[in-house]
């Protein structure tokens, strides 16, 4: 069955969204879409009594479910907004309500595994076009989002060979209504992207800050106290939500392990300069590095 026409106007772009967790990202994609009248009817679903509570003193949902299935039912987009390590059982609860012709998406940080994981309980009918928006902050839970979350960020999508180029254009309008440029590539791409952009600089910012902690308290020096703004910036970074983070490190293991030994060979060159006073090296690194930074403030994403 195909999806329904594409509406490049200002006309919603589902008549039903339905939102499986209701974290920083689901509870965002609820507050852009009724902002800006993305779906005639948003539909949310959260497993805990006390988050469906918030949901409903915040007011971002048009309707509130405690069973998946309840949302999903006649949704146009579904869009599972859970840890990557949630993906495949959320979607094994949802497969049998799941309308004929209904896309079905999802937001994890990681895309090979949620394919592998999603992918089998997909019906025959439904389309499944992954997704992930490359915008985030440090904070999680239904307080955390906002409809300005996805302004001006790119969002990945990694449609599966053979799928309906259909249901990619509607799930490319409705990222695009939501403020995201859109990039399309596969999966094992992305994941290789992601590993090197997003979840080492993560692993840095465990460890560091970790390293730091364990010094203070074996030192009884003021390491948090006198933190400098380099640290200060790891902090951040480092408080992001626990469970997210080992999903993404449990289900992107081949990537950032490549990533991770390439760093350190990196490092040990950096560490060798260091010990051999060979400032030259140090001097031409920083200065490769500080363009990097510049372009990422001319392409607008700082
Ligand atoms: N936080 C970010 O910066 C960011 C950015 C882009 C994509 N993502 C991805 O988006 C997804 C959601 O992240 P978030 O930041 O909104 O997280 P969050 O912790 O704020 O929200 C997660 C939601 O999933 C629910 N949940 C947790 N475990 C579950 C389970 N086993 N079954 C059903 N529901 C469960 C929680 O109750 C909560 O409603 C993750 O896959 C993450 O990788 C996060
Ligand atoms: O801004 C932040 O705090 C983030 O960590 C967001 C960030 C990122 O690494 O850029 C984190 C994970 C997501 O998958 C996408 C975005």
């Amino acid at each position: 069955m195909s999806t329904q026409e594409i509406t490049p106007n200002n006309d919603p772009v589902f008549e039903r969204v339905a939102l499986v967790g209701a974290g920083l990202i689901g509870s965002s994609l609820a507050w852009v879409s009724r902002k800006k009248g993305l779906a005639r009817h948003v539909a949310v679903t959260s497993r805990s009594d006390a988050t469906r509570k918030r949901v409903a003193e915040l007011g971002f949902a048009d309707s509130l479910h405690a069973e998946a299935k309840d949302a999903v039912t006649d949704a146009d987009l579904v869009i599972v907004c859970t840890p990557v390590g949630a993906c495949g059982a959320a979607a094994e609860a949802i497969a049998p309500y799941l309308k004929p012709g209904a896309i079905v998406s999802d937001v994890g940080s990681v895309k090979m595994a949620v394919v592998r994981d999603m992918g089998p309980h997909i019906p025959e009918g439904v389309h499944f076009v992954p997704g992930h928006p490359i915008a985030g902050t440090e904070h999680s839970g239904p307080d955390a989002g906002f409809a300005e979350l996805f302004e001006g960020r790119w969002c990945i999508l990694t449609p599966l060979p053979g799928g309906d180029p259909a249901a990619t254009a509607k799930l490319r309008l409705f990222w695009e209504r939501a403020g995201s440029m859109i990039e399309e590539m596969d999966a094992e791409h992305h994941d290789k992207v992601l590993a090197i952009t997003s979840h080492l600089p993560h692993l840095i910012a465990y460890t560091i800050v970790s390293t730091a902690v364990d010094l203070e308290e074996s030192t009884k020096n003021e390491v948090i106290k006198f933190s400098a703004s380099g640290f200060r910036d790891f902090t951040r970074i480092a408080a992001s939500d626990p469970v997210m983070w080992r999903d993404i490190f449990l289900n992107n293991r081949e990537a950032v392990l490549e990533m991770l030994q390439r760093f350190s060979e990196d490092l040990s060159y950096l560490q060798r300069a260091i010990r051999w006073g060979e400032g030259d090296k140090l001097q031409e690194l920083f200065t490769r590095t500080r363009t990097i930074r510049r372009g990422i403030i001319e392409a607008k994403q700082a």
